[in-house]
């Protein structure tokens, strides 16, 4: 698969540990799944702010905005997905790596792209956040219009309707927010990470 030949590794005096310490919390991937809609970005977006709040060194990457930079040679075929998410992977352990809390909102449909995730870095270093919503829901907020364009048929390939969405087998957290509210969320991340000694 690699094209890269006669690379070295090259090792930093400054380790993982030392960006860690100055930081006084763990850095990790808080990865959150699912269909579009089901409150991804919402939820990370508030999730940081709180983060932030507690002193916590984040990072947001969004599915929606990575695609208009880095990997806006990408679509939605299965083979451009896993890409997607193979690249956003090895970004978030460079970011897990400089010691941040990294929060990452991909519909991330596929359970092999986000086990190679987790599998990239540490076992600790990766939560896999289910944010769970039923498509009838989705669908109903359907905050930018796609499902009513997909149900139209203007666009092919729409998680949920035309492409599947493979449910996390063993999520660290799982979300219901058609049952949840936002700040219960968030709340709930929280403890998570306070109680597994990610947040002093
Ligand atoms: N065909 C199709 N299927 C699903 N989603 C589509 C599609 N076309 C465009 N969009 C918009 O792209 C956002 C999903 O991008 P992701 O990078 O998260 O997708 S993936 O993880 O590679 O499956 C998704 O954003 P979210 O609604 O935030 O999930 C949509 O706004
Ligand atoms: N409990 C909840 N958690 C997250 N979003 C919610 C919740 N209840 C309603 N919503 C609404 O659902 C929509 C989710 O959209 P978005 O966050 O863009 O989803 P995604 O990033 O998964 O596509 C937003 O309009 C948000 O206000």
């Amino acid at each position: 698969m690699s094209k890269s030949t006669n690379i070295v590794w090259h090792d930093s005096v400054v380790t993982k540990q030392a960006r860690q310490d100055l930081k006084d919390h763990k850095s990790a991937i808080l990865w959150f799944t699912g269909l579009s809609g089901s409150g991804k970005s919402t939820l990370s977006v508030e999730l940081e702010k709180k983060l932030c709040e507690l002193g916590a060194h984040t990072y947001r990457l969004d599915g929606d905005n990575v695609r208009h930079g880095l990997n806006n040679n990408l679509g939605f075929s299965p083979e451009d997905r896993t890409e997607n998410i193979r690249r956003i992977g090895e970004v978030s352990k460079l970011m897990i790596d400089a010691g941040l809390i990294t929060l990452t909102a991909f519909i991330s449909p596929y359970q092999d792209d986000r086990n190679n995730v987790r599998n990239l870095v540490e076992q600790d270093e990766f939560i896999e956040i289910y944010v769970k919503a039923s498509l009838e829901e989705c669908e109903k907020r359907d905050p930018k219009g796609l499902y009513k364009k997909a149900r139209a048929g203007e666009i092919k390939g729409f998680t949920g309707i035309d492409a599947p969405y493979e449910e996390p087998r063993n999520p660290e957290l799982t979300i219901e927010t058609d049952k949840q509210t936002i700040e219960d969320a968030v709340e709930t991340i929280v403890t998570y990470l306070q109680e597994k000694n990610y947040l002093k």
